[in-house]
């Protein structure tokens, strides 16, 4: 712990203990939105079923790939990849290579993790690869497990996964005890590596980045660029504060992120947790049957009604009880018809859902939020922009109530705003929605990627084409 927190005091960091959290990181200066607090590689990862053949597993990119000609089952972006994993691989390899086909479908991503993790801590502990104070078997020793709390079911499964790393590595020693506590660790330790675009790659180990705590509210954001790990400030941190970032989605009610969070272990008491009554309500709630009134209907078991909380009325309970149930019919409709693939009738049934849900819910809730985001993907699949435009803009309003002002999914989401306005040549509007995008991508991804130079660049040219077209209005009058 002394290294780690002589190598984190550079970067005006130190571990600290914090009482009902475990360990935190402490901002030892004061950070600012966009400033980069930490950055890591990945102690192991594996990519995930579905990215499996389409990103590098070395560097996540998704480039042309080459299938490793040993194993046939680990692809590379190309020479310098293979050859910086080829120590770790070599080993890999030769393990993989020797299992059956009926073992080798029962590799899950996870268990390809924990393989490479134990594979480097042997390289290290061999000196075969180097260890610095931030990368080291130690740190990934030093993480939390909350073995003591697992059910009995999960523990047997852990255990049955840890026989089959000892089945893949028959050369080193393997403690099982030890490394059924590994895939405790990975439940409550690992992050999901994404792309720029926040769509799920992979899982990876960052054992310094895993000293972070959660909150509903964080000051901070985890994205990657390829399987490098980055956390940016998106407010201020003052020195003296604890960083913490999000572990789950946060567009959800308390009731649904307390749950999201039931495999970390903990009751997040953040401020959103503890003042959630309102906002949960509209998230979740039934809304006033009366169009004219914003109150929210409770159920009175007595009397068999749901009240209005603001105007008092009472609802009858069969009266919402088969609008709930004709919704229900809608979407499983709607649901099929989206796994069956036919996109035309799929929007029409989502749009009679969407009908629906304008009765019952709240504009900003959830469930018509959701229906929303696939209305939007439908429109796209069918190529009708000024349909995704329409739910994209939509869609707009409720990110901006859920998430914070700095936050990736709602820059995402001007990004897709913008493009869509400019394929319809609405250049002023695709200018406004880039610079909003920029404006909060810009902090949470940083401004030196591919990806958001790429946005910087559409931003550029939307401007010069609505100055043009100023120019010619101008000369016109
Ligand atoms: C990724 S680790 C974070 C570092 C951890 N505190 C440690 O000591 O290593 C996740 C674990 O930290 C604890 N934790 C994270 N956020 C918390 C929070 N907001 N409140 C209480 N405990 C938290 C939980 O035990 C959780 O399983």
């Amino acid at each position: 712990m002394e290294a780690l927190r002589r190598a984190l005091s550079d970067r005006c960091l130190t571990v600290s203990w914090l009482p009902g959290k475990g360990r935190g990181l402490v901002a030892t200066r004061d950070f600012f939105p966009g400033d980069a607090i930490i950055n890591e590689d990945a102690y192991a990862s594996s990519p995930s079923k579905s990215s499996t053949g389409s990103v590098c597993d070395g560097c996540f990119a998704s480039a042309k790939l080459k299938k490793c000609s040993g194993c046939r089952m680990v692809w590379y972006c190309g020479s310098a990849c293979q050859k910086s994993e080829w120590k770790l691989h070599q080993l890999e390899c030769r393990a993989l290579a020797m299992l059956s086909d009926d073992r080798k479908k029962m590799l899950t991503p996870t268990i390809k993790l924990v393989v490479r993790l134990v594979l480097r801590r042997k390289l290290q502990n061999d000196w075969v690869i180097p260890t610095t104070e931030t990368d080291n078997y130690d740190l990934v020793d030093a993480l939390v497990s909350h073995m003591s709390s697992l059910e009995e079911k999960q523990l047997v499964l852990y255990a049955q996964m840890a026989n089959l790393v000892k089945v893949v590595l028959p050369f080193v020693e393997i403690d099982l005890k030890e490394m059924t506590e590994i895939f405790s660790k990975l439940s409550c330790n690992a992050h999901t590596i994404c792309d720029s675009e926040l769509r799920p790659l992979g899982t990876g180990l960052y054992p310094v980045i895993s000293i972070i705590n959660h909150s509903c509210v964080p000051n901070s954001v985890l994205v990657f660029e390829g399987q490098n790990a980055f956390v940016r400030a998106v407010e201020r941190i003052h020195k003296g504060e604890e960083v913490v970032i999000s572990y789950i989605e946060t567009a959800a009610t308390s009731k649904t992120r307390q749950n999201d969070l039931r495999q970390y272990f903990f009751t997040c008491s953040c401020l959103r947790c503890s003042q959630d009554l309102k906002e949960d309500a509209i998230l979740e709630g039934f809304k006033c049957v009366d169009y004219t009134c914003d109150g929210f209907l409770l159920p009175c078991v007595e009397k068999k009604t749901f009240t209005c909380h603001r105007c008092g009325t009472d609802w009858d309970e069969h009266k919402i009880k088969n609008l709930i149930s004709e919704l229900e019919q809608m979407c499983g409709k709607a649901t099929a018809s989206l796994s069956a693939g036919n996109p035309s009738e799929t929007s029409l049934l989502y749009r009679n859902v969407e009908q629906l849900e304008l009765k019952l819910y709240h504009c900003d809730s959830i469930k018509l939020l959701r229906t929303r985001e696939t209305l939007l993907k439908i429109y796209m699949e069918l190529n009708d922009w000024r349909g995704a435009l329409r739910y994209c803009k939509l869609t707009i309003p409720v990110y901006q109530r859920l998430y914070q002002s700095i936050h990736p999914m709602l820059g995402l989401q001007h990004y897709t705003c913008g493009k869509l306005e400019w394929l319809l040549e609405e250049t002023e509007d695709a200018l406004k929605s880039f610079t909003a995008a920029v404006d909060i991508l810009g902090i949470t991804h940083g401004t030196s990627t591919p990806f958001i130079k790429e946005l910087i660049s559409r931003a550029d040219e939307a401007r010069a084409e609505a100055a043009y077209k100023q120019s010619n209005e101008d000369s016109k009058s």
